[in-house]
């Protein structure tokens, strides 16, 4: 193998570029050229693409985003778009890519292992949704950043006595939530692993004004609903007067933690190392503090392992 390609897809995340500059200067380190693919899927079906050097990727392993820039492609998941993308693989002498994304973006590299153009995954996502790894580049940072906007969310909820609805990200995980409720201090979680049972949620409520307890903060995963959703449930159910914040797309913005910086340079090199090796179809991860490859047919099973005792914990530690 002589020369390798590196995109990224799906929605971006904070340790996306310390991911790209890993993977660009590993293969550079092991002898390989590196093409920089621009927009994801887009760019390899337009041509859009660049020879990187170990020049491209300095000073961008702090930055949030993605210097190859991201997309979703509809244009990709049909049989012409995949063609087009195997054309230019062909012309531009690209014999393996490296593809930094979701769940979405490996089942469209999928597509190109199996016409013959070898793939391998670098989980990218803050929504820690992919099976096989403990972690995914970008959920530290996110919850990092949920946790500074709950407590600053806490600080105006003190002040006036009020019960607060914070919408996270997490499509439909309840990760981000989970992890950010308990870290947060949160009263009550809403994650979609978990059946809501607003008889609970109401009683929790009451049970902590009934102590002397003013403000509270209620955490509702976005696969669940939304936020405004849930407020309106809470005063026909219980007359609890709400205010909602909606996270968004800070959550995906930001400098990357250290955590996600080290995981991303660590999958980075395994990437290539996988590449170099011949196999396509795999995607890196961590698991039990190891960097690992597997199957990447294995990151598209229903992720059934969800963390109860952490859930349960939450319950125990907010009352
Ligand atoms: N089944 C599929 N076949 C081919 N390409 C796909 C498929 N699913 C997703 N993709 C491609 O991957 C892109 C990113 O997927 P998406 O689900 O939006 O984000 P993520 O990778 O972050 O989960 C899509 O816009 C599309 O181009
Ligand atoms: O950026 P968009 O298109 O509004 O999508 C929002 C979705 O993208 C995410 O931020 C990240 O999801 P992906 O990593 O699967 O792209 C989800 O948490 C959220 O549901
Ligand atoms: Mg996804």
């Amino acid at each position: 193998m002589k020369r390798i390609g590196v995109l990224t897809s799906g929605g971006d995340a904070p340790g996306m570029n310390a991911a790209i500059r890993a993977v660009v200067r590993k293969a550079i380190y092991e002898g390989l050229e590196v093409v920089g693919i621009f927009h994801g899927y887009q760019g390899l079906i337009d041509g859009n693409m660049e020879l990187l050097n170990l020049g491209s990727v300095g000073d961008i392993i702090q930055r949030g985003g993605t210097k190859l820039y991201s997309a979703r492609c509809p244009e990709f998941r049909t049989e012409e778009g995949q063609q087009k993308a195997i054309e230019q693989l062909k012309a531009n002498g690209i014999e393996g890519l490296v593809i930094i994304g979701g769940d979405g973006s490996y089942r469209g590299s999928m597509t190109l292992t199996k016409k013959g153009f070898p793939c391998v995954g670098i989980p990218g996502t803050i929504d820690n949704d992919i099976p096989g790894t403990d972690y995914t580049l970008g959920f530290d940072t996110a919850l990092n950043t949920v946790i500074d906007c709950i407590d600053k969310i806490r600080d105006t909820a003190t002040s006036h006595d009020r019960t607060f609805i914070v919408e996270v990200m997490g499509r439909d995980a309840g990760d981000l939530a989970l992890w950010a409720g308990l870290a947060g201090g949160a009263e009550t979680i809403i994650i979609p692993e978990v059946n809501m049972n607003m008889e609970e949620v109401v009683e929790r409520l009451k049970s902590g004004t009934s102590r002397g307890k003013k403000h509270s903060i209620i955490i509702v995963a976005e696969g669940v609903m939304s936020g405004s959703e849930f407020a309106a449930k809470l005063m026909e159910h219980a007359n609890i007067e709400t205010r909602v914040s909606v996270l968004g797309h800070i959550q995906r913005g930001g400098s990357p933690t250290g955590r996600d910086r080290v995981l991303a340079s660590m999958f980075g090199a395994k990437a290539v190392e996988v590449l170099m090796a011949g196999n396509g179809g795999r995607a890196v991860g961590i698991q039990n503090h190891e960097v690992v490859d597997y199957d990447m047919n294995e990151a598209f099973e229903r992720n059934e392992v969800f963390d109860k005792d952490m859930y349960q914990l939450s319950k125990e530690l907010s009352i």
